[in-house]
């Protein structure tokens, strides 16, 4: 198991360049299983997700070749059942879902456990896909679904108690795309990765409109063919060294990002006092740590909310500014396993309900911590940048999930950190 030595005290400056979006990349690989010819998506990003899904893909029967971010995908024979060995691996697994059901008519695939950032459920995904016209029954810790005359559009509305579902919304709109008829989901999410996907779906040749609002209509159609595809900029890998430029940062300025997409995290850094600059084309942005950092409140929405994916990134910037912060999480309560870890480092957090109020302290002590998540080891690293002394981080493989090489990022732009192999 990897670790990472983060001495701390280096400020971090230079540029360097934002990968394609985890998030978006992990549903559109499984739409590839929507057609038998070939797809190829550029700027998928090398990270152990994504490398699990191709393993996934694989398993199923697809034929997959992966080269300097491009992965070329042709399923062009593919069985209906996800291996239980990968799937396991990754929450995302669930997105096979939908297409392999509207591709095969039916699906197995094992169910997501439960995960540290909270409770995981696949009501509204399963709602989604029923109102299609498919059966569903879980069994030996599977889903099963199936649909053997096929799906059928219909009106589907996917508002769960915490709001919109993203992959909930990829799974229905995957699968109305080969559905007999036209299918409406209401209250969809509206993130860029299900724009993405949506694009995506259009240049294999679906009638997807609306994606990006809470309305998205599918216009069933036979067959969807092969495309090229060129996947989004990674918004959190982009906010969270944005947060590591607030914190430890003197200029840094990243390459390939999208201004609409960060809105609200741009928000956020200005109102804690910290400046940030795009160029006018929107697609680089320089952020330098503010000289009189300031408290603030921030709390998680569904796009263009404040992203859940941001909340712990934003917590470690908050642990040394002066003043109390705030940060709730509406979207997942339970995602503050990174504050106890923090507060092994000195900082002054307390936590009740899905809120965690930050009192800033002068400085952190560097100390041996435990990755809990992915965006749980971002907010690690992100506080051992100006801790005293080397902090050493523990379970990167967390990190690995959704972070392409982030210790070279790190290093490119003067951060003093080692990654040790173990
Ligand atoms: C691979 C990927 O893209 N993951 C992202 C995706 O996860 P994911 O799509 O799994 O998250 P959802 O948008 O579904 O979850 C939003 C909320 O809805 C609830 N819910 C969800 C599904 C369901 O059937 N029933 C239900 O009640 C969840 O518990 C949560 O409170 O969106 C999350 C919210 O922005 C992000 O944190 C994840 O990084
Ligand atoms: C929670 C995340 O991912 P996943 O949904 O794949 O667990 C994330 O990207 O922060």
């Amino acid at each position: 198991m990897d670790k990472l030595l983060v001495h701390g005290g280096t400020p971090i400056h230079g540029t360097i360049t934002i990968s394609g979006s985890k998030n978006a990349s992990l549903p559109i690989l499984a739409a590839t299983l929507l057609t038998e010819e070939d797809c190829v998506i550029r700027r998928v990003p090398d990270v152990s997700d994504t490398n699990y899904m191709v393993q996934i893909l694989t398993g199923l029967g697809s034929d997959v070749e992966r080269f300097s971010g491009t992965v070329r995908v042709t399923a062009a024979e593919i069985s209906d059942t996800a291996p239980y060995d990968i799937v396991r691996r990754m929450r995302a697994s669930v997105c096979m879902m939908g297409p392999l059901l509207a591709r095969k008519k039916r699906c197995v695939v094992a169910l997501p456990g439960g995960c540290v950032i909270g409770d995981r459920p696949i009501d509204l995904h399963i709602r989604g896909l029923e109102a299609l016209g498919a059966t569903a029954e879980v069994e030996g810790g599977n889903v099963i679904l199936s649909a053997p005359n096929g799906l059928k559009g219909a009106n589907i509305d996917l508002c769960g108690d915490n709001g919109p579902t993203v992959l909930g919304t990829d799974n229905v709109m995957m699968a109305a795309t080969l559905a007999e008829g036209t299918t409406t989901i209401t209250s969809a999410a509206c993130e860029p990765e299900v724009v993405d996907l949506a694009d995506f779906l259009n240049a294999m040749g679906a009638k997807v409109s609306g994606a990006g609002t809470p309305v998205i209509t599918i216009e069933g159609v036979e067959k969807l063919h092969g495309c090229v595809h060129n996947v989004i900029p990674d918004r959190i890998e982009a906010g969270t060294f944005m947060a590591a430029a607030a914190l430890a940062g003197e200029g840094v300025t990243l390459r390939r990002v999208n201004e609409g997409h960060l809105a609200a995290i741009t928000q956020a850094l200005r109102k804690a006092g910290h400046q940030v600059h795009f160029n006018d084309s929107g697609d680089v942005c320089t952020v330098h740590r503010g000289d009189t950092p300031m408290p603030a409140e921030i709390v998680t929405e569904p796009y263009p909310g404040y992203p859940t994916d941001m909340q712990a990134q934003m917590t470690a910037l908050f642990v040394t500014t002066p003043g109390t912060s705030v940060v709730v999480d509406t979207i997942f309560p339970q995602r503050f396993m990174h504050c106890a870890e923090l507060k092994r480092m000195g900082a002054d957090i307390s936590l009740s309900e899905g809120k965690a109020i930050i009192k800033g302290v002068k400085g952190l002590s560097a100390a041996p911590v435990m990755a809990s998540d992915l965006r749980a080891s971002a907010a690690l690293v992100l506080a051992a940048l100006t801790a005293k002394g080397t902090t050493e981080i523990n379970r990167l493989y967390h990190i690995d999930r959704g972070y392409e090489h982030i210790d070279e990022k790190l290093l490119a732009l003067g951060a003093n950190v080692e990654r040790v192999r173990e």
